[in-house]
């Protein structure tokens, strides 16, 4: 990005799991912020999840083309008004496949497996943290596909923590993700643990316009 002091360049954070900051420039985060509002509308909106154990995550989440709840996805919202979610839209899944094509510069054509770049997309998560959100350590082992989860930032910046698929302790690591940022995990990162610790309220680029982070993870079922 033109405002970065030092650039930042893509890098592989552990075997098959790739930053690729500044992948989205001003138009595109824009365009994808005003996306998320319009889907954050009900029905099928943005809402507060409830996990099994009767608490709530302090992230508020959407979901487009499968609804995920805790633990699995359906067609319609089964743990709220039991609306049928929103349509996947195919630019999301380009722009996904667009940026797993980037992380095969990186990390090697064969992370991935065969053909990375036509992987049928279908789901998207939108998750919305608000000042103090975070999310605890988890592995994305809901869907049935192998293909990488690619997820884009937007707003303030975040520490996201990346660890091993082997439990959801150390060693990890942790990388600040920033407004227009990708991360694409898949190969041997698959259902690798990750989460969010903490985002710095108050950093988002101050164009765009967003109080908080955005992020929005692709996946194929
Ligand atoms: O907010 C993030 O960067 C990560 C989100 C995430 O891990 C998820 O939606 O499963
Ligand atoms: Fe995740």
């Amino acid at each position: 990005m033109s405002d970065e002091l030092f650039p930042r360049p893509a890098a592989e954070i552990a075997p098959g799991a790739v930053h690729l900051p500044g992948r989205l420039d001003e138009q595109a985060q824009a365009a994808l912020l005003a996306a998320c509002r319009r889907w954050a509308l009900p029905p099928a909106g943005l809402r507060t999840v409830r996990m099994p154990g009767g608490g709530e995550m302090s992230v508020r989440q959407l979901s487009l083309g499968r609804h995920w709840y805790p633990y699995g996805y359906a067609d319609t919202v089964v743990d709220g008004g039991g609306e049928p979610v929103k349509p996947f839209p195919g630019w999301l899944g380009e722009w996904a496949r667009s940026a797993v094509r980037d992380a095969v510069r990186v990390a090697g054509a064969d992370v991935y497996g065969t053909a990375p770049g036509t992987v049928p997309y279908d789901i998207a998560l939108v998750n919305f943290y608000g000042d103090g959100a975070r999310m605890g350590m988890h592995r994305d082992s809901d869907e049935r596909s192998d293909a990488p989860v690619v997820s884009f930032s937007l707003g303030d910046t975040c520490v996201f923590r990346f660890g091993t698929p082997e439990g959801r302790g150390r060693p990890w690591r942790d990388v600040p993700l920033r407004s227009g940022d990708a991360f694409v995990f898949g190969g041997p990162s698959r259902l690798a643990y990750h989460g969010v610790p903490r985002t710095e309220p108050g950093s988002a680029p101050p164009g765009l316009g967003l109080r908080g982070r955005v992020n929005v993870t692709v996946r194929a079922y």
